[in-house]
């Protein structure tokens, strides 16, 4: 079987990381002499993931990236270019390949920084420029930011419920392929992990890399107190030794007995970790016998398919763990292993060029009917700057001097807003005419935004059983709009 070598995963192209039909509609569009008709098009989720009452968006940084390397090589146009349509005839004319070839990216783009809380409907990424282009970037945008955005809010939550404990992710072995893997690292980080065991994203990222060391290792030596010996000889001053491979009491003796003579060299012992049993019982336990023996500040870490409910119910039930070890939970997102953003059509030019045509995709429910327009999130917030209602307006129309925020679903739920009152501008230029114009932060800025934004939240809007719904809704005119624009498009059907 011809196999690409691995090592060209991230070759500098990486163009085709698109759905068919993207390239489809774009030959389809040129054909049409529609390439460069002006479209705006929106991403965002429809619910919050995990049930949950919030997320935190993440991917930016990657799109961003994407973006700006955006272009055909040789042998993407090669691949295209071999593509055969179901006579066998080329499915892509050369004229075309010839288009692509010479394609620059020039669309405005304006983003949520990583690191925000965000909410149902809110578009976290529009994109405005011509139609071709605009359509084409879809699947990588909504690969790269539904993922992550997902695993930054898992990550958020894992957090919330080991409160001021170190979390450590290592999932990287459960991840969903390698590059799963990476950017769940990277996610994982910007939701409030500590550390990765994963030392690429370490390197990529600049996480900070930790770990301990695995069963294997005390299988290799003739016994378990050896196994700890050779392994402090190796680490001498970060060392957390795995106790649970035969007995797991019994591996804590043996591991005083170790951290005793590291105590006589001059050397202490870090941790131990459990990775099996009952957590809560045996935490307790080796706190227990660490203690008498004189080591209070021998962390114990646990691992073993953790999460933020048992988390939070080891915690109940009187846990002394100090750090958490979390892979396939975290990175895998285990109880929702999707996000579901979309990114839909929201404004296209007139062809006359005399204004714009706002567009909409109907459902049969209203929650999933698009929100037409040129799209701006305007965060109202109270004087400790905690968000108290998002309002989504049209940027292409004048607001009205008093502003309403309306419920979609349920227009006789409306807040007026004050003419005072303090608010954020969510969406804010990332590219102008295909240049990125924005000083993307670094990852640790994008963790330290997302862990002041959480705690700025209401707590009842962060709880993870029932959280109170946090009011999101269309500026009244954008909203009556919608509405109109909803009964013309759908069709009478007599009864
Ligand atoms: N006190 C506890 N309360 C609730 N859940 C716990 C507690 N202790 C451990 N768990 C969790 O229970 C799940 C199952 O643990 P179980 O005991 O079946 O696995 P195990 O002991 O690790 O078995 P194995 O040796 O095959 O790995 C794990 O997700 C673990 O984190
Ligand atoms: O449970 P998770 O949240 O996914 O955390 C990662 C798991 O991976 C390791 O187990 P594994 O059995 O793969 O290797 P080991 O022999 O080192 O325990 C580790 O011991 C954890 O249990
Ligand atoms: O360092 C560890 O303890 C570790 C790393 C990966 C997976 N499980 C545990």
């Amino acid at each position: 079987m011809n196999s690409a070598p691995l090592s060209g995963l991230y070759a500098p192209s990486l163009s085709l990381l698109t759905d068919l039909y993207q390239v489809t509609m774009a030959y389809g569009y040129w054909q049409q002499g529609m390439q460069d008709r002006e479209a705006v098009f929106h991403l965002y989720f429809r619910r919050p993931p995990f049930d949950g009452g919030y997320a935190v968006c993440a991917g930016l940084a990657y799109a961003a990236d994407w973006l700006q390397n955006l272009h055909f090589s040789a042998d993407d146009l090669a691949y295209l270019g071999s593509l055969k349509s179901a006579k066998g005839g080329v499915l892509f004319p050369q004229d075309f390949l010839d288009y692509l070839r010479d394609l620059k990216f020039t669309c405005d783009v304006d983003a949520i920084a990583e690191g925000t809380v965000v909410f149902a409907n809110e578009p976290l990424i529009r994109v405005q420029g011509p139609l071709l282009q605009a359509q084409l970037i879809e699947t990588a945008l909504l690969t790269l930011v539904n993922f992550q955005t997902l695993v930054a809010t898992k990550a958020v939550r894992i957090r919330e419920a080991a409160g001021d404990d170190t979390v450590l992710e290592f999932g990287l072995r459960r991840a969903q392929g390698f590059d799963g893997g990476l950017s769940a690292s990277r996610a994982a980080y910007l939701g409030g992990v500590d550390a990765t065991s994963n030392v690429l994203a370490g390197q990529r990222f600049n996480i900070p890399v930790k770990g301990t060391h695995a069963h294997s290792w005390v299988m290799a030596f003739k016994d378990e107190a050896e196994a700890f010996t050779a392994y402090a000889k190796a680490f001498p001053d970060d060392s957390v030794f795995l106790v649970d491979t035969y007995d797991t009491l019994e591996g804590v003796r043996n591991a005083i007995k170790v951290a005793r003579e590291m105590r006589a060299n001059g050397h202490e012992l870090g941790g131990i970790r459990l990775d099996s049993g009952d957590l809560a019982y045996l935490s307790r336990e080796a706190r227990a016998l660490l203690n008498e023996a004189g080591f209070p500040n021998v962390r114990i870490v646990a691992s073993n398919d953790l999460e933020e409910n048992l988390i939070t119910s080891l915690k109940l039930q009187g846990a002394k763990i100090d750090t958490w070890g979390i892979g396939t939970q975290l990175v895998t997102a285990y109880d929702q292993p999707a996000l579901g953003g979309v990114y839909k059509m929201a404004a296209l030019r007139k062809p006359d060029d005399s204004g714009w045509d706002f567009t909409i995709k109907l459902s049969e429910q209203l929650a999933k009917t698009s929100i037409p327009g040129i799209l701006q999130v305007r965060r109202y917030e109270n004087e400790k700057g905690q968000p108290r209602a998002d309002m989504l307006y049209n940027t292409a129309e004048p607001l009205p001097d008093q502003l309403t925020i309306i419920d979609p679903s349920d227009y006789t739920r409306r807040r007026p807003v004050r003419a005072d009152a303090p608010y954020r501008e969510l969406l804010e230029p990332i590219f102008r005419g295909g240049e990125l114009v924005h000083q993307l932060p670094t990852l640790q800025e994008s963790r330290a935004r997302a862990q002041r934004e959480v705690l700025s939240l209401d707590p009842s809007i962060r709880r993870f059983l029932n959280p109170h719904t946090y009011p999101v809704g269309l500026e009244e005119s954008l909203n009556t709009f919608r509405t109109n624009l909803i009964l013309e498009k759908r069709p009478l059907r007599p009864a």
